[in-house]
């Protein structure tokens, strides 16, 4: 369990958070979303301990990370924006040098390196160096890092940032795998899409301020997410068929609107039942709702 108490970062006289708290329960994916310079990269530092709050604390499964920041640093594995290493180091042979941090050495270490490796999808490139590595590749490697320990907590800044869709549907599968394993996982992205799939709540972030914490379905029934669905075989049943997932209503002849129900939801529906699903649109939703809680700031 992450918790963020009164949390303040300032930069000299600049301000980095002010007075952020929320907690990340085990269990839990939040997503962290605001607009550049909000204030995202500041709170994940200095929950990962590698910033010094300037007021407030961060406590990790209930270990502060201001007064014992080694005890509580162990237990989070923390993705950087830009993720930073000794790039002469083969990727193996530095996975294998951070495993010994945890005590975990020889044999095992390296079959950790290697199964860690294979997991984010580097299998191939263990040899390399990681100077030779692409912006997507360094993502994958420090996700790999930050799973030697198998921590309970992770802090996840920008890990969308370069991956490939592969790399994405890794990190979904990750976060909600995680979820059910009850770990606790605070990410940040600007692919609200993303953040709408994977999270279950949302922390929206605006000039150094948590302006709002909001469950998922919160924000979903809030901002009347629906999906537009287009359909190329349609008759007089396709609203029954749809209606059972939602609110449906007929926009066209040949297109629908579902709201309550997930893109994948109505698009297995339909072809169940023999019809042609032409196009599906995710509408209104986590987008919608941020740019409706900062104003026309965003826009
Ligand atoms: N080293 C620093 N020195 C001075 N000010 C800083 C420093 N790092 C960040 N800031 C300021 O702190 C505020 C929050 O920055 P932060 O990097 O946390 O935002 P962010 O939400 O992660 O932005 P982005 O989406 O662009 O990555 C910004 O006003 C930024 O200018």
């Amino acid at each position: 369990m992450i918790e963020l108490k009164d949390l303040t970062k300032y930069y000299g006289r600049a301000r980095g958070i002010e007075h952020v708290t929320f907690s990340v329960n085990n269990g839990e994916v939040v997503g962290l979303v605001g607009l550049n310079g909000a204030g995202k990269t500041t709170t994940i530092k200095v929950t990962a301990g590698v910033l010094r709050p300037t007021s407030g604390d961060a406590i990790i499964d209930g270990i502060s990370i201001v007064s014992d920041k080694v005890e509580a640093s162990r237990r989070v594995g923390w993705v950087p924006e830009l993720p930073n290493f000794e790039d002469d180091f083969r990727a193996k042979d530095y996975l294998v040098y951070l495993a010994g941090y945890y005590n975990i050495t020889g044999r095992q270490a390296d079959e950790l390196a290697e199964r860690l490796l294979a997991e984010v999808g580097l299998s191939g490139a263990e040899g390399r160096r990681l100077r030779e590595y692409s912006q997507g590749m360094r993502k994958r490697f420090a996700l790999a890092a930050s799973m030697i320990s198998d921590p309970d907590n992770y802090l996840f800044d920008e890990v969308l940032n370069g991956l490939d869709p592969q790399g994405i549907a890794f990190f979904r599968k990750f976060a909600l795998d995680s979820r059910q394993g009850g770990k606790a996982i605070l990410f940040s992205s600007h692919i609200l899409s993303e953040v709408q799939n994977v999270a279950n709540r949302v922390v929206f972030i605006h000039r150094g301020r948590a302006i709002a914490v909001k469950a998922m379905d919160e924000i979903m029934a809030e901002a009347r997410a629906a999906v537009k669905v287009v359909v190329a075989n349609p008759d007089d049943k396709v609203l029954d068929v749809l209606s059972q997932l939602g609110k449906a209503r007929a926009m066209g002849r040949d297109s629908f609107e579902v709201s309550g129900a997930s893109p994948d939801q109505v698009t297995s529906q339909l072809v169940a039942r023999g019809y042609k699903v032409m196009q599906v649109t995710q509408v209104g939703g986590l987008e919608e709702y941020f740019f409706s809680l900062i104003g026309g700031e965003g826009s």
